[in-house]
């Protein structure tokens, strides 16, 4: 479902991001990618949407190249959970935003109506429809973030840093929903648990490169791969 190869990325500063990554990835697949602070997790992710189009090498998603040309079917396959909900949030109303999308894809408006109103209110965000994204709280800000991923029904998720924000019952909310999407997912989390909890394989990354790959309990269960690429056991296992 994803190939790639060969991926390398560089700032306008110079500042090397990924380092010559290649990555399958199966239909179907969860795989976590982890990584002390400022890997490349983040910079590898964006480019799965085509919001960085590769400098060198190259990325297919569902056997299409990705590439300016292609990039509205991509963008009809792939959903991307931004780092920041302030990168996916963008209109003064709340059910504006999480309407755009499927919208913009040319979707029914009956269609759109009855998919926006069950994400909303499955993400317990339905009374606050008429709210301004601004004033959500950050938990509220990132569920909205969720909901307006879904809705365009992708074929492929892509989450950084999903659980940033949320309280204990939410963020077992998402593990169960995540869980429960059945489509092939990407998720980048310093939150091992939930890793662990909805990824069958992880890699690391450390410096723009993939050092480890392998299924999670492997991996996240190997303090001293863990410690040698800057982290740490989940927090289940260090008890
Ligand atoms: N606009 C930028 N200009 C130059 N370098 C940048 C820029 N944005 C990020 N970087 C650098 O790119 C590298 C990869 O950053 P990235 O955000 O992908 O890391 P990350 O693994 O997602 O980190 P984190 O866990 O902190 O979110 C880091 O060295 C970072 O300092």
């Amino acid at each position: 479902m994803i190939a790639i190869e060969g991926l390398c990325f560089s700032w306008p500063d110079g500042t090397k991001a990924i380092d010559h990554i290649s990555l399958a990835v199966g239909e179907g697949d969860s795989v976590g990618i982890v990584g002390a602070n400022g890997a490349g997790k983040s910079t590898l992710v964006n480019h799965l949407n085509g919001y960085f189009l590769p400098q060198k090498g190259s990325i297919s998603i569902g056997g299409v190249d990705l590439n300016k040309k292609n990039l509205d079917r991509i963008h009809r396959m792939v959903g991307l959970l931004f780092q920041n909900p302030d990168d996916q949030l963008f209109t003064a109303r709340l059910y504006d935003d999480v309407a755009f999308g499927p919208e913009n894809l040319g979707m029914d408006a009956a269609e759109v109506a009855m998919v926006v109103e069950a994400r909303l209110r499955e993400l317990n965000l339905w009374e606050l429809r008429n709210r301004a994204p601004s004033q959500l709280s950050q938990g509220q800000k990132r569920f909205a973030s969720f909901a307006a991923v879904l809705v365009m029904k992708p074929e492929v998720m892509v989450m950084d840093e999903p659980t940033a924000d949320l309280d204990p019952k939410n963020r077992r909310k998402l593990i169960n929903l995540v869980n429960g999407l059945g489509i092939t997912r990407i998720t980048v989390s310093h939150d091992l648990d939930f890793i662990q909890d909805t990824c069958q394989r992880v890699c690391i990354m450390k410096q723009g490169r993939i050092t480890a790959d392998g299924p999670t309990e492997e991996i996240l269960g190997n303090r001293e791969l863990l410690e040698a690429n800057d982290l740490e056991l989940p927090l289940r296992l260090q008890r």
